[in-house]
């Protein structure tokens, strides 16, 4: 089945790669439209624009930095809304549940059907096909899409209407953007305290905390490198978009606040583009 991909940054090469592999056939278009070529490599064809990738394909997937970028690709000109009478569209960017809806109702509104299926996992688990997939809204389309799940993740969920997912996403992340903050402060106490940091990831992963994130992140964070698995602005962007749901709620989020503070802070001296673990160096 031919499948369309729309973005190619650090998870959409992955995972149009792992489709490709997988013996899928894949359009794929990204705004910088040179970033095609590695994938012309590995066996995908090129569109030209959004439209033209949907006209091509029963369905396309998503995956864009944020909000602005979904409604963009979506709504501009030679955009996705042109050309999605009869097929299915897939966005598995982390955004708001607002901005999910209001791209549903148009894709709905011109006969398309649309699904909303962010990710939990990062670069390395899309290398592997091992993301978690948390998908909601047209039931018909999640199951149909299921055999390119299946590749591109070792996980998937439904959760029901539009909306539902990107809210589950949202605290997933609003969850791991704090752990990394107090990870970054663990480190830096113990490493202050004239103690060997290695140890620290070591009494952790021993014990009730032993976790993926600190286990990926950790040798990494003592190696101070920060190539970007995950980029420090995106984790940020899930932050302010935790809190508004939060704020929706009524739900009081103080400690998902101050790692937000952290991140911006971070933004602001230039660090967005590093993974979102050199948050640590707002400790300096
Ligand atoms: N990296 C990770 O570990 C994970 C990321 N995510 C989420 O997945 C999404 C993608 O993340 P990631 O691949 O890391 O991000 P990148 O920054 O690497 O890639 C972003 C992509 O969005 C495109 N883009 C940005 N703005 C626009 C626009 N206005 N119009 C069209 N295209 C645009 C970029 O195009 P161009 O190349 O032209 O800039 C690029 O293809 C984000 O929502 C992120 O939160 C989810 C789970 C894990
Ligand atoms: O949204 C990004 C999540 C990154 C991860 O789960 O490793």
């Amino acid at each position: 089945m031919e499948i369309g991909f729309l973005g190619l940054g650090i998870m959409g090469k992955a995972m149009s790669i792992n489709l490709l592999h997988h013996g899928f056939k894949v359009t794929v278009w990204n705004r910088t439209l040179s970033k095609c070529d590695e994938l012309v490599e590995h066996g995908a064809t090129v569109g030209e624009t959004p439209a033209a990738v949907v006209k091509k394909c029963k369905y396309t997937i998503a995956m864009l930095s944020d909000p602005s970028a979904a409604l963009s690709v979506v709504f501009d000109k030679d955009g996705v809304l042109e050309q999605i009478n009869g097929k299915g569209y897939i966005d598995m960017s982390t955004i708001d549940a607002q901005t999910s809806i209001k791209i549903s109702d148009a894709i709905k509104a011109k006969g398309g059907d649309f699904l909303e299926a962010p990710v939990s996992g990062g670069k390395t688990h899309a290398e592997d096909g091992q993301l978690v997939i948390i998908a909601a809204g047209h039931k018909a389309l999640y199951e149909e899409a299921l055999p390119a799940f299946d590749v591109l993740g070792k996980k998937s969920f439904f959760l029901g209407a539009v909306g539902d997912g990107a809210k589950m996403k949202l605290a997933v992340n609003a969850v791991m953007g704090s752990m990394m903050n107090a990870f970054s402060e663990g480190l830096r106490l113990v490493e202050r305290s004239g103690l060997n940091p290695g140890t620290l990831l070591d009494v952790l992963d021993h014990g009730a905390m032993s976790n993926g994130l600190f286990k990926s992140k950790g040798p990494t964070m003592l190696k101070n490198s920060y190539n970007p698995g995950f980029p420090l602005k995106h984790m940020q962007k899930d932050m302010r978009l935790a809190l508004a749901l939060g704020d929706e709620n009524a739900v009081p989020m103080p400690v998902a606040a101050v790692a937000n503070e952290a991140f911006e802070k971070a933004k602001s001296t230039g660090l967005g583009d590093l993974d979102f673990s050199a948050v640590i160096k707002t400790l300096n």
